[in-house]
């Protein structure tokens, strides 16, 4: 049976309504795609304190976790993920690429110009405007 992960993800917007998007690395799973950025929860956490704690890790700075925005399951070739997206606010600090090759604030119209993770596509779609 394939390992099933639990993930959850920011959806972090500026004063500009851009909002952050992060590559993963050559050294990554699923390497050099688009993501939110985030990761695994471990089993005593809340979905909020999860992102908290990450987003501190791989970005070095303090997000305040807010609502569920999307959710979806995805079968990769090696594995199930559960993919939580949850809106975040920047509390503290600038976000700093400590583990992704690369950061940028896009609009949502442009972010269907980038290559996504396959997991992040219906979080992607629900922030793309429809025209
Ligand atoms: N953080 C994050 N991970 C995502 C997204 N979409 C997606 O498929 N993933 C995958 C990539 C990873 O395999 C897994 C999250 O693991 P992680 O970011 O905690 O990375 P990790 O180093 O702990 O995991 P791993 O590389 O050892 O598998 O979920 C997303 O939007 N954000």
């Amino acid at each position: 049976m394939k390992k099933q992960v639990k993930v959850v993800a920011a959806i972090i917007e500026n004063e500009k309504n851009e909002i952050l998007c992060a590559l993963r690395a050559p050294d990554m799973s699923i390497p050099n795609m688009w993501e939110f950025p985030g990761g695994k929860v471990k089993t005593e956490e809340s979905l909020q304190e999860a992102l908290e704690r990450e987003i501190e890790e791989e970005l070095g700075c303090t997000i305040q976790a807010g609502d569920v925005f999307n959710r979806n399951v995805h079968e990769y070739d090696a594995f199930i993920i559960e993919l939580i997206a949850l809106k975040a606010t920047l509390q503290a600090g600038t976000p700093e690429p400590k583990e992704h090759a690369r950061l940028i604030w896009l609009k949502r119209e442009n972010l269907n110009s980038l290559i996504w993770a396959p997991a992040d596509i219906p979080a992607v779609e629900e922030l793309t405007p429809s025209r």
